[in-house]
């Protein structure tokens, strides 16, 4: 599957002030994502605007929540497929993860909260709440970016207003011999926009367009972002879905998270006319993406290289 490079992914400077919509240095970072994304389908960005306590309190919180016996973290299900508990997998002995639906909202954390501490935990609910709050506004001006990339302007506020989010954690368990090992299987994700953060353990490659991986280090204020295959067909193909793993090695665990935007129930995906002409024709019928996620879940979803392909390609 291709080798290990020296590459490195592009780094995307979020931190500057007075990063807004139609200003000089907005068009300049706007065009440092076309080039990443078009390149990549994935970049770094440098974003410290959450607090670096906050970004201290969430990996702390993480690994508190997994410190729980796994009774109690099998508690946690979800109305979609494969955004509650996963662990416990022979074939990814070292990775467990723990899905909190709509993180923004903190009635909705406290209630996933006391799944896990039924007394309640507000440092915790607290902590996730006002991360995931602040991660979003990364990513809305990401995806308005991309938008605007397409002069398709006019479907902001629609865009924006028809996303809910996932924040899925996860842990990866130190491999105990000395080779490396697996940590999460290479895949595309299937939402529109991924942003991950993690701890100081380093393990996560992306593929290039050559087909070699990518080891991906990131810094404490960097955070790595990921087109979905959600969005690829939504923009009929014009940005791609980037293969990415974890393996893992040395002695201590990974802690990562992942802020994951997707198109509400009941949205149907359908690509905008702008995007769809002689020299591009269409490439997926239009799809809702509950549907969508429950194929790839499948067996026969599991499959193809393209899942998105293989379920509404034209
Ligand atoms: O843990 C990571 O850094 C990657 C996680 C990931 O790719 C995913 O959950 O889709
Ligand atoms: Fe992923």
């Amino acid at each position: 599957m291709g080798s290990q490079t020296a590459l490195k992914l592009p780094v995307i400077d979020f931190t500057k002030p007075d990063l807004k919509p139609g200003t000089v240095v907005w068009n300049l970072v706007k065009s440092q994502v076309e080039q990443a994304l078009q390149e990549y389908g994935c970049f770094e960005a440098l974003f410290h605007k959450i607090p670096l306590e906050i970004r201290e309190a969430i990996l702390g919180a993480v690994e508190e929540l997994f410190d729980l016996p796994l009774q109690i973290k099998t508690r946690n299900v979800s109305k979609l497929p494969y955004n509650g508990y996963i662990g416990q997998y022979p074939h990814l002995s070292l990775y467990e993860s723990i899905g909190i639906d709509d993180p923004n909202n903190m009635e909705k954390v406290e209630a996933q909260t006391s799944t896990f501490w039924p007394e309640g935990n507000t440092r915790f609910s607290k902590t996730v709440q006002s991360f995931s709050k602040q991660l979003s506004e990364l990513d809305e001006m990401i995806r308005r970016m991309i938008l605007e990339i397409f002069h398709l302007e006019k479907y902001i506020d629609e865009h924006m207003n028809s996303t809910n989010y996932l924040l899925r954690v996860m842990k990866y368990k130190e491999p105990k011999t000395s080779e490396t090992q697996l940590g999460l299987s290479a895949h595309t994700d299937k939402n529109l926009l991924t942003i991950l953060y993690q701890n100081e353990v380093h393990g996560l490659g992306v593929q290039s367009n050559k087909e070699e991986w990518i080891d991906v280090k990131p810094s404490k204020d960097s955070f790595i972002v990921f087109v979905g295959e959600c969005l690829h067909a939504w923009l009929n193909g014009r940005l791609k879905a980037t293969y990415h793993r974890v393996m893992m090695s040395g002695d201590k665990p990974r802690y990562s998270l992942g802020l994951f935007s997707f198109p509400k129930g009941g949205c149907i995906m359908k690509a905008p006319e702008e995007l769809v002409d002689e020299a591009h024709p269409s490439l997926y019928k239009p799809f809702d993406y509950a549907e969508f996620l429950k194929f790839c879940y499948s067996e026969e979803g599991r499959i193809p290289k393209s899942a998105i392909k293989a379920y509404c390609g034209v």
